[in-house]
C-alpha cells in the first residue's frame, strides 16, 4: 500500500538509514529534521499513515508533536524513538498515544518488524509495491540494472525527479553479489548536516562524517541520493573517501540529467563524476513512457481504492487523453498525487478529466521552471510565486522533490 511514513529526527545519518530499511515497503516516506518543518507533510497523512520521532528535537519533543495531531484530528501511528530511555518519557508518550517507545539502538530488531506488521494488518492483501514498467525505455534501464548488478562496477543512474531512480538503485544492490553486505543510503541533499548533527557533543569534521559512513558500508554498498546536490567541500571530500577507502565498497549514485551541464560548468568535480560513472543507466521521463502512464494509473486506482475503500473502476476517455497527453514534470511521483486526489474526488466508479487535478502545466510551461545550476535561485523564487506559496505544486513545477526543494530554499535563504 501506497502509506505514507514521515521520520522526524536530527540524526541525518540514522535517519537516512531508517529511511533505507523501510523504503522496500513502497511507502512514500518524507524526512525531516525538526516537528515544525513535518507539519505540513503531516497536514496530509490520516489514519493508516505513520510517523517516526525522535522524543526530543530542537523545537519540541514527540509528546507535544502528538498533542498537535490530536487537535488537529491527524490520526496517524506514532512510533517514538529514543537515545535514552526513561521511564517518566515512556509514560509521557504511551499517554499522549504512541504505539511505542522504542531504543534508538533496537530500530532493526523492535521498530522495522512493527512497521512492517502495522502495514500489512492495514492492507487488504498482498498488494505489490512497484508496478513492472512495460514501456521500452524502462525495460532498457531494468535490463541494463540487471546486467550490470553482479559487477563491482560503481553505477550512476540518471533521470528527472520522480521517475524512480531510488528503486532501481535498491533493485541493484538487491542483486548485486554484495546484498548479504550492508548497504547506506546518504542523502547527498543533506549530507552536510551529517557533521554538524552526527554527535552534538564531539563535533566531528564533514572528512570524519564521510569516513564513518563509508566504515559502517565496509564491504557492502553506498547510494549516493542525487549527487548533484553536493556541495563542492563535499564533493571533494567524497573523492578523497573514495580515493583512500580500504573498504572495498560499490557506489551506486543517483542523479538529475543536468549533471552532466554541472561538469561542464565545473560546479561539478570531473574526477569525482567518472569515478561513480563507471557504467550509467538512463531512466526516461514518464512523458517519454507512452505505454507506462495508464498502466502506472491504473495500478494506483486499485492501490488507491484500497486504501480510502473507494470502487473506483477506471478513467473515463476524456481522463485517459488528458493524462497521455500530460507533460508529467513531477513523473511517477506527480502521477501519483493526481491520481490519489482523483479517487477521493470521484463520487461514482468511472474517474473523469473534472476530477483531474494537474499539478503541472499540460504543455510546454514547465520547461521554463527546469532548474540549471546558473540560476536556481531566481527559478525557484518564480515556481514558488507562480504556485502561490504551495510548496508541493512549486517542487512538481521544478521537477524535484519536496525535500529537494526544501533543502534548496534552506541553501538560498528563501522564505
Ligand atoms: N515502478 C514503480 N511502480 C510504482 N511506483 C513507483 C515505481 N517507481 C517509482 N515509483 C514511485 O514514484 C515515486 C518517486 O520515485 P523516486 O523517489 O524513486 O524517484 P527519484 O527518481 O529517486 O526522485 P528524486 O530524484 O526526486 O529523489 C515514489 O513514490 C515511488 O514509490
Amino acid at each position: 500500500m501506497a502509506r505514507q511514513i514521515i521520520i522526524i529526527d536530527d540524526n541525518v545519518s540514522d535517519s537516512n538509514e531508517l529511511k533505507r530499511l523501510l523504503s522496500v515497503l513502497g511507502a512514500e516516506i518524507y524526512q525531516s529534521l525538526r516537528i515544525g518543518m513535518a507539519k505540513e507533510d503531516l497536514a496530509k497523512f490520516n489514519n493508516s499513515d505513520i510517523v517516526i520521532c525522535d522524543f526530543k528535537l530542537a523545537d519540541g519533543n514527540a509528546v507535544e508533536l502528538m498533542e498537535w495531531l490530536d487537535q488537529n484530528n491527524i490520526g496517524c501511528s506514532v512510533f517514538v524513538i529514543t537515545d535514552v530511555e526513561t521511564v517518566a518519557d515512556a509514560v509521557a508518550a504511551f499517554r499522549a498515544g504512541a504505539k511505542d517507545y522504542i531504543n534508538r539502538r533496537l530500530i532493526r530488531e523492535l521498530l522495522i518488524p512493527k512497521i512492517k506488521v502495522l502495514i500489512g494488518k492495514n492492507s487488504d492483501d498482498n498488494f505489490p509495491l512497484l508496478f513492472s514498467r512495460k514501456s521500452d525505455g524502462c525495460l532498457r534501464a531494468y535490463s541494463a540494472a540487471h546486467a550490470v548488478a553482479p559487477t563491482n562496477l560503481n553505477v550512476l543512474i540518471i533521470g528527472e525527479s520522480g521517475v524512480g531512480k531510488e528503486p532501481l538503485a535498491q533493485e541493484i544492490y538487491d542483486v548485486s553479489m554484495k546484498s548479504n553486505k550492508p548497504c547506506v543510503l546518504l542523502d547527498c541533499g543533506t549530507l552536510h548536516y551529517l557533521a554538524q548533527n552526527h554527535n552534538a557533543k564531539q563535533p566531528m569534521t564533514l572528512l570524519d562524517a564521510v569516513a564513518t559512513q563509508f566504515r559502517k558500508a565496509h564491504e557492502g554498498t553506498i547510494i549516493l541520493d542525487n549527487v548533484q546536490l553536493l556541495s563542492q567541500d563535499m564533493q571533494s571530500i567524497i573523492l578523497h573517501v573514495l580515493a583512500n577507502s580500504k573498504h572495498d565498497i560499490r557506489i551506486i549514485a543517483t542523479a538529475s540529467p543536468d549533471i552532466t551541464d554541472m561538469v561542464i560548468e565545473g560546479s561539478f568535480l570531473s574526477a569525482l563524476f567518472y569515478k561513480i560513472k563507471e557504467f550509467t543507466i538512463t531512466l526516461p521521463p514518464l512523458r517519454k513512457c507512452q505505454e507506462d502512464i495508464m498502466l502506472l494509473a491504473d495500478f494506483y486506482l486499485r492501490n488507491y481504492n484500497q486504501e480510502f475503500r473507494k470502487k473506483v473502476k477506471r478513467f473515463d476517455a476524456s481522463a485517459q487523453r488528458e493524462m497521455r497527453a500530460h507533460s508529467w514534470s513531477g513523473n511517477i511521483r506527480e502521477l501519483k498525487h493526481v491520481v490519489r486526489v482523483a479517487v477521493l474526488k470521484s463520487r461514482g466508479e468511472i474517474i473523469t478529466s473534472k476530477e483531474l487535478d494537474f499539478d503541472t502545466p499540460t504543455t510546454g510551461a514547465h520547461v521554463q521552471f527546469k532548474l540549471k545550476a546558473s540560476d536556481e535561485k531566481s527559478k525557484i523564487t518564480a515556481a514558488i510565486a507562480y504556485a502561490n506559496g504551495n510548496l508541493t505544486k512549486a517542487a512538481s513545477l521544478l521537477g524535484i522533490s519536496h525535500r529537494t526543494l526544501w533543502e534548496k530554499r534552506k541553501k538560498y535563504g528563501i522564505a
